[in-house]
């Protein structure tokens, strides 16, 4: 059987929606979906979920996370303060792939308020089949950690 990657999911209230459709999207894809919330549309702050969701890929309990808000930066800026965490910005699939490839990413983060639904699905679909190239970009990741 394929190794069934773990996938941690959560955001704001403005990546709810997309949330949802994600989740039913990936786990008919066999993937194991854990949601960290929101549980609702309700107003809430970005930081309470990636935060979480940052920790928990970090520790190595899930191998990837999703991270969705309105610009995706919220998300992105909170889990990147997490040793170990490459949470990269994608909002087209050709940028998904590169930060896959490039940047070895392990965290996607999509701007819910900049791409279609089906935008963000292939987005998705793209960084989970999408491998690190390695070599030059090794190099380069293993200076990120300060
Ligand atoms: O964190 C963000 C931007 O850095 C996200 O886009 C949020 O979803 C956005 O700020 C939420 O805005 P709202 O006016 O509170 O809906």
């Amino acid at each position: 059987m394929e190794f069934i990657k773990k996938i941690a999911i959560g955001g704001d209230h403005a990546g709810f929606e997309y949330k949802a459709e994600l989740i039913k999207f990936l786990t008919a894809e066999g993937y194991e979906v854990n949601d960290f919330g929101p549980y609702s549309d309700a107003s809430c702050d970005y930081a309470d979920f990636a935060h979480p969701v940052a920790s928990a890929v970090e520790n190595k309990e899930y191998t990837f996370g999703i991270l969705l808000c309105g610009s995706a930066n919220g998300v992105a800026i909170t889990a990147n303060k997490h040793q170990g965490i490459r949470a990269g910005l994608a909002w087209n699939v050709e940028v998904s792939s590169l930060i896959r490839q490039h940047n070895d990413a392990n965290i996607l983060c999509i701007p819910v308020r900049f791409v279609s639904l089906e935008e963000a699905i292939a987005i998705t679909k793209v960084f989970f089949s999408t491998e690190f190239e390695g070599g030059r970009h090794k190099t380069r990741i293993d200076k990120i950690p300060c």
